[in-house]
């Protein structure tokens, strides 16, 4: 039987604030060797650098059993309708194995009627990628264009900005690769950059919106339509667009398309890369069998978030290091720091994912909550933030919990030596140096020039970053935000904060805005109706 309790109506979070964090400036050669917890597909979490005492984290497995999570995570991957605020059931995981009971709707197994679209949307990806599937002028595709945003974009782009030169190096001669590009922002400027040297002829457009009433997304599609006609006017639009949408959306059946393929509402946007949303142009751009890699690598980490042992369990023991930094420590925000520049787009999707789940002030009934939630969220590649935002994070005086990325080779294997060592080994020198500088500090007569150390941080570490590593990542993510979320007593799926902006928007557009929206309307020159 499933309990939901607020996390200060629970015996562990009490026991929690009794506690001392283990002093990360103690950190020890031998606590690098042992506080490893393995994740999957290759992958470790390094916890070593973490705030964690063996008791704290007794109690946080506590924590985990008194707030059900596992039992919590099996229910919702077998249908417990865990979006409380939508109704709806949470079935993402389904997208890339079956994890534990069948999930029957409507007499429907959910996991079979999802290989079916993937293999729909892989058959379609595979036709266009050998030239069977040609534009309307009879040339083959050579670049796809995915055109949505938030869920629609975010995950997807980071994913294929992920593997795009992994997949290049390592690609048979005889796989054909094609140029993939997201336009997302109703900005014109994005459109039109994207488009300014495109070859409409070759190209085709992937419009994805589930529910297919994005503002931004239906504009987009408007101004590729007016750009297309100007500059192929031969061009039958129609054949070089398809649509990803949920089965009820306007988007959905409208003819309008070369085909359509479907997510239903059990797959929220923050969630659906492993979807259509993904696999239509990741199959298109790498072909179905990397995308069908990285969903067992997602599969792989979904399955070992079951584990029990909260040290044999890397999402889980993320999840509330999470939450101890967040409501033990006071610790307002997080970085995440992939030392792997194809990752540099993978912090804007865990914006989404973390930040879109789990930035809310009610629990799942509505009550309004007396603890923290969902942290801030930030972060950009190493090297390069070294040189940015790490003053702040070494001597500011907000301590900030960092979240590492690592892999031990490149994704191309191309190199330099320079001053006796390559850029891999710079770039993972700079990593270790950085996690120990934060741990550590450096104590200094001068204070302008001390390091205080104490800075708590995690490490992921892997072989090299492959379509196996990154779906692990990615779920990882996915699940320690769904169980951070439980532990909070969150509905964690679904979004009604993104809801005011819109609200407004529409009224300056079309209706009849409130004074101040005027004032800042002819500040900004906004020319509505
Ligand atoms: O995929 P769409 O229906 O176009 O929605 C795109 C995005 O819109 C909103 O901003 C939601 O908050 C996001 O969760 C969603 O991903």
């Amino acid at each position: 039987m499933l309990t939901y309790k607020n996390l200060d109506q629970t015996r562990a979070y009490h026991r929690l604030l009794e506690t001392r964090p283990f002093d990360v400036t103690s950190l020890t050669a031998e606590r690098v060797e042992t506080c490893q917890t393995p994740l999957a597909a290759g992958l470790t979490l390094s916890w070593a650098a973490a705030p964690l005492e063996e008791k704290t984290l007794d109690i946080l497995e506590e924590l985990a059993q008194e707030q059900q999570l596992l039992e919590k995570y099996r229910a919702l991957a077998e249908g417990e309708r865990m979006n409380t605020g939508e109704n709806r059931l949470v079935l993402h995981h389904l997208l890339r194995g079956q994890l534990g009971a069948e999930v029957i709707l409507e007499g429907r197994n959910q996991r079979e009627f999802y290989l079916e679209q993937q293999n729909r949307f892989n058959a379609f990806a595979q036709s266009v990628r050998d030239g069977s599937r040609k534009g309307s002028t009879g040339k083959p595709f050579t670049t796809v264009v995915q055109i949505g945003i938030g869920g629609s974009d975010l995950g997807p782009r980071a994913l294929y900005l992920a593997l795009a030169d992994w997949v290049r190096a390592h690609r048979a001669e005889s796989e054909p690769l094609l140029e993939a590009r997201f336009i997302s922002n109703v900005d014109p400027d994005d459109a039109a950059a994207v488009l300014a040297d495109i070859d409409f002829e070759r190209t085709l457009f992937v419009l994805v919106s589930k529910s297919g009433t994005t503002q931004e997304t239906l504009t987009n599609e408007q101004f590729v339509a007016e750009l297309a006609a100007r500059r192929a006017p031969g061009l039958d639009l129609k054949k070089h667009t398809v649509a990803v949408t949920s089965e009820t959306s306007p988007m959905a059946h409208n003819g309008g398309y070369l085909e359509s393929f479907f997510i239903d509402d059990y797959i929220g946007g923050r969630y659906s890369a492993t979807s259509a949303v993904g696999g239509v142009i990741l199959g298109i751009a790498f072909g179905p069998r990397i995308f069908q890699r990285l969903l067992d690598g997602a599969h792989q980490a979904d399955r070992a978030a079951l584990e029990p042992d909260i040290r044999k369990n890397a999402a889980l023991l993320d999840a509330l290091l999470g939450l101890y930094e967040r409501n033990v420590l006071a610790m307002a925000a997080t970085a995440v720091l992939p030392y792997s520049q194809a990752l540099s787009r993978f912090p804007a999707h865990l914006q989404q994912l973390d930040m879109e789940s789990n930035g809310k002030r009610v629990n799942r009934h509505g009550e309004a909550l007396n603890y923290q939630t969902g942290p801030l969220v930030f972060g950009e590649p190493g090297t390069n933030g070294q040189h940015s935002f790490y003053q702040l994070l070494h001597q500011g005086t907000t301590p900030v919990p960092l979240q590492f990325i690592g892999f031990r080779d490149s994704q191309q294997g191309q190199d330099t030596t320079f001053e006796g060592s390559t850029s891999q080994t710079k770039l993972k020198a700079n990593l270790a140096a950085q996690i120990v500088a934060f741990a550590k500090g450096r104590a200094h007569e001068n204070p302008n020039k001390h390091f205080p150390g104490g800075r708590p941080s995690t490490l992921i570490v892997g072989e090299q970053l492959t379509p196996e590593a990154l779906g692990a990542l990615l779920a990882h993510y996915e699940n320690k935000v769904m169980f951070q979320g439980l532990a909070w007593n969150l509905n964690s799926f679904d979004q009604e904060g993104v809801q005011l902006g819109k609200m407004l928007t529409t009224e300056l557009l079309t209706g009849s805005p409130g004074a101040e929206l005027q004032a800042f309307a002819r500040l900004l020159g906004v020319n509505a109706g």
